[in-house]
């Protein structure tokens, strides 16, 4: 298939800002998608990627290298090609224009296939060791020398990982939906459950509705987390609960999928991104502790500083994060695991079965250590008891419970109620920055105050609920200011429009309802309190969970 109609997809979704516009290009193109086996691809080349979060491949292609292999497909000086970009201030609109000033014309030009740009990606991606960045440049440079201008520009920004077409998972959902007359609900669970549309696209076009009923969860392809509310207490998560109630720690770590297949070993994070390499004494000890042959299993990864107290959950993230020197980390950032669920066991999935019974499973298949162990737990029905035990969890250094219902099946992504959570304090919230103000005197040259807006998954869009100028060190200003300006969509006077890309956590004196935001609420005191690179911004707070914040609050304070 030429890559030509991708890129007039592209086009045509850059155009419209209507999202049912854009469902139904996406689902056109996804309708008239042949071959199957591209069906497995093309859903992540239409997100602008080329492999899915969870695919430990990447490009490792920067701005420089890419521009390289744009002047030697064009022979255009790289210089120019950097000034262009000054210009337009967007790469792909310079590569665009770049190609068309080509120097030498190719007599031999052979039209762009996607599955070609798809193959070259992956080699791109797969080149390592000794003179890779010479060999991936001519890899890209034979690509940009066949692609006509359009379809260099919507490389590059695949490349870079920036393009802006505003088609989000939920709207990839509804199109596969159109194209292929099967129900959204299904596709959704499908996903829910592989988190592959490539693979959700193909059996939805060959098997239809039944296909999709029957897609199961698989060692490898990660499954969306079941998440949480908060509950003003514990005694209110038992009356929400009724009966008996299994209470759990809430450790302050960062949640972890682990997927075993025999001697193999995959670790997800809670954004579902392979983080296997950067962990690999906890690899080692999952492989030796989990007495199953194949088996997925959930639970949240603590750093552990003196006296085996947790330290907070951005020690864990500075592991994910840290690619060489793992050894000297491995030392100084020690982790433990603790383990809460299991999802997959020696080829019976466990989601439909009730939370006892997983747990059970769980126990059955792990031998405890100093470093890997399950999650701490208490089933009562008995407030003073479940008391002691938060007042407990706390004391240790802990951020809370949970509280899970016993008959609770495993529901991947669904934040209901079957799950709550208790902390001390109103949760933070974590926002996405939508817009910025540059400072003035000493703080001209930076980013003051960042416009903070929450997620809506009906619109796949940002509404502002505050501003917040706050919590900031001098060196973050600087460093935020760095990540957001390739990020300006629009610059008025001193304020910018920023595109939703970074999740911010956000502390807060109260929420109060405002008609200052469309929203209808308004962060009082917003502090910035970490940046939540595990978050993508369609996984930040929702503005229904603000408002359900808000009611917790009310909740809180009638006490
Ligand atoms: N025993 C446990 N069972 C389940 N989740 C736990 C447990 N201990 C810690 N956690 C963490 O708490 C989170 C549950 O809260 P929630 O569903 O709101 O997730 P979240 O959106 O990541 O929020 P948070 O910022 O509170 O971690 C889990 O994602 C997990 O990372």
């Amino acid at each position: 298939m030429k890559y030509k109609e991708l890129a007039e997809l592209y086009r045509n979704l850059e155009k419209t800002s209507s999202k049912i516009l854009k469902t139904k290009f996406v689902a056109e193109f996804l309708k008239s998608v042949e071959k199957p086996e591209l069906l497995e691809i093309i859903p992540y080349m239409i997100l602008g990627k080329v492999f899915p979060d969870w695919d430990e491949r990447e490009l490792g292609v920067g701005e420089k290298l890419l521009i390289k292999a744009v002047s030697m497909a064009t022979g255009i000086d790289a210089k120019e090609i950097e000034e262009s970009i000054k210009d337009t201030g967007d790469l792909g609109e310079s590569v665009a224009l770049a190609l068309k000033k080509k120097k030498q014309k190719s007599f031999f030009a052979q039209p762009l296939t996607i599955e070609r740009v798809y193959k070259t990606l992956v080699k791109v991606a797969e080149t390592s060791g000794e003179r890779s960045q010479d060999r991936k440049l001519k890899l890209l440079a034979n690509l940009f020398m066949d692609a006509s201008p359009e379809e260099g520009k919507y490389l590059a920004r695949t490349i870079l990982a920036t393009m802006r077409t505003g088609v989000a998972e939920g709207l990839l959902r509804d199109a596969i939906s159109e194209a292929f007359k099967v129900k959204v609900e299904l596709v959704e669970r499908a996903f829910m459950l592989t988190s592959d549309f490539g693979y959700v696209a193909k059996v939805a076009k060959l098997e239809g509705n039944e296909g999709l009923s029957k897609v199961h969860i698989q060692v490898g392809k990660p499954i969306r987390p079941m998440l949480a509310q908060q509950a003003p207490s514990v005694k209110d998560a038992l009356l929400e609960m009724g009966g008996k109630v299994e209470f759990e720690i809430k450790y302050d770590g960062a949640r972890v999928q682990v997927h075993k297949d025999g001697n193999e070993v995959v670790i997800y994070s809670r954004r579902l991104e392979n983080v296997t390499k950067s962990i690999p004494e906890v690899v080692e000890r999952v492989r030796k502790a989990i007495k199953a042959e194949r088996a997925i299993i959930e639970g949240e990864l603590v750093a552990i500083g003196e006296e085996g107290r947790p330290k907070p959950f951005q020690f864990v993230l500075r592991r994910f994060r840290r690619k060489y020197n793992i050894e000297e980390m491995i030392e100084k950032i020690p982790l433990e695991l603790n383990l809460f669920d299991a999802l997959y066991i020696d080829g019976e999935g466990l989601i439909d079965l009730p939370l006892k019974e997983r747990r059970t499973r769980l126990e059955s298949i792990v031998e405890e250590s100093e470093s890997i162990k399950l999650a701490q737990k208490l089933v009562t029905q008995n407030v003073e008891e479940a008391e002691r035990f938060y007042n407990e969890a706390l004391k240790m250094g802990h951020e809370g419970l949970m509280a899970k219902r016993l008959d609770s099946v495993y529901e991947p992504g669904n934040r209901g109620k079957k799950w709550l959570k208790i902390k001390p304090t109103m949760e933070n919230l974590d926002l996405v920055i939508i817009g910025a103000e540059w400072g003035e005197g000493r703080r001209a040259h930076v980013f003051a105050s960042y416009l903070l807006g929450a997620y809506d998954p009906e619109r796949g869009d940002f509404v502002p609920v505050g501003k917040v100028g706050s919590g900031f060190t001098d060196e973050d200003l600087l460093e935020f200011t760095k990540m957001l300006k390739p990020l300006i969509i629009k610059e008025e006077g001193k304020e910018v429009v920023i595109e939703p890309k970074v999740v911010v956590e956000i502390a807060y004196q109260e929420i109060q309802k405002s008609p200052k935001y469309e929203s209808g609420f308004a962060l009082r005191f917003p502090r910035y309190v970490s940046l939540r690179e595990d978050k993508s911004p369609e996984e930040a707070d929702t503005i229904e969970k603000v408002a359900q914040l808000y009611e917790l609050q009310e909740r809180m304070r009638g006490k």
